[in-house]
């Protein structure tokens, strides 16, 4: 079960003037995970309402499944709601109910009996790996235990696509490992649509298929995410990935390591496809150049690797020289050898 979401020239002025969603087009595919990052204030929550119809636009339309949200009405929108799950940073669990009762509760809302519904919230309980949790409340869980509460009870009533607000901003790096684990295993096995917005690159990094960076309620930038990752075109994208890859040295640690390390310094881009790297040691070996790795990191984004090396070159300034040029050749140049 899956659905797409488009939004068509969405704007959202709220009541004194601010505008918070501006001019916003996108396509989120049914069955992709589409990642939405900015900053605090950008416009994530507010194109997040906007889907789930808590808000609705000043102008332009949101649709899913090919249905204009606002065009449909109260009474009409109700079932489309619930083709929609959403989860929330701080879960938003019901403290007073047990896990169980927590995941059955949107089942009895939307009719089902209580054997029923005690059946789906216990299977969907499995799915999210919380088995024989039923009983317990929520604060004698852990976070990433909450937050698979917070996931089951979004996926009970078995919905297409899945709304997620910073799903893992609130939890530790190890759990937002599993917690993201358990979002792919959602999209591949379930075939729901996922729509996340977050500050964290890292969850685009894992995650998702294609980005969209929203600064002052437009979105900058958008593509696929190793694209995006691997040549980003705004400012702002390129602060996003840098927070995500700590590949490329920036220029007060490019001086540290000048100062800590003779030789020449070149920064290697590692860009699949682009075979900088393979063209790197026959380089050296035959103009006789002798290497240290003194900074760098490669990480694999969809699959892919993706980052850079910064190596100290020892040896005649000839040979030095040619390494330089043979990297920077023209072929290579493209991918921004320094
Ligand atoms: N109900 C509202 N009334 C007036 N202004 C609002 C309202 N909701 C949001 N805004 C404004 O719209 C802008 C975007 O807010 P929004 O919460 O969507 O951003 P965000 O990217 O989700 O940020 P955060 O991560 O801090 O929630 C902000 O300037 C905010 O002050």
């Amino acid at each position: 079960m899956t659905a797409a979401i488009e939004l068509r020239g969405v704007r959202k002025e709220f009541p004194g003037g601010a505008v918070a969603v501006d001019d916003v087009s996108l396509t989120v595919g049914a069955g992709s995970v589409f990642g939405v990052v900015g900053h605090s204030g950008a416009g994530k929550s507010t194109l997040l309402r906007l889907v789930n119809g808590l808000e609705e636009p000043t102008a332009g339309s949101v649709l899913l499944d090919g249905q204009d949200l606002a065009a449909l009405g109260e009474r009409r929108l109700r079932p489309v709601r619930r083709d929609i799950g959403m989860i929330f940073q701080q879960f938003n669990l019901f403290r007073s109910r047990t896990v169980l009762g927590n995941v059955t509760y949107p089942l009895r809302l939307a009719g089902l009996d209580r054997a029923a519904a005690r059946a789906r919230a216990e299977e969907t309980l499995d799915f999210v790996g919380l088995a024989g949790h039923g009983k317990r409340y929520p604060e004698q869980l852990s976070g990433g235990q909450r937050q698979r509460v917070g996931i089951a009870r979004a996926l009970a009533t078995r919905p297409k696509v899945l709304l997620c607000d910073e799903a893992t901003s609130a939890l530790d790096p190890q759990t937002t490992g599993e917690v993201l684990a358990l979002l792919r295993r959602v999209n591949r096995e379930l075939g729901v649509t996922i729509l996340l917005i977050t500050h964290e690159m890292e969850v685009v990094r894992t995650l998702c298929d294609r980005v969209a960076v929203m600064e002052d309620g437009r979105v900058v930038e958008s593509g696929e995410v190793y694209e995006v990752f691997a040549r980003p075109a705004h400012p702002t994208t390129a602060a996003f990935v840098r927070s995500a890859l700590h590949g490329e040295p920036d220029g007060p640690l490019l001086e540290r390591l000048r100062a800590r390390h003779p030789g020449r310094l070149v920064t290697v881009p590692v860009v699949d496809g682009a075979a900088v790297l393979d063209d790197l040691s026959p380089l050296l070996r035959e103009n006789g150049v002798d290497f240290t790795l003194v900074h760098g990191g490669v990480a694999e984004v969809r699959g892919r690797p993706l980052g850079s090396v910064t190596l100290a070159l020892r040896g005649g300034d000839a040979a030095v020289e040619a390494v330089v040029r043979g990297l920077a050749a023209p072929a290579q140049r493209e991918a921004g050898v320094r």
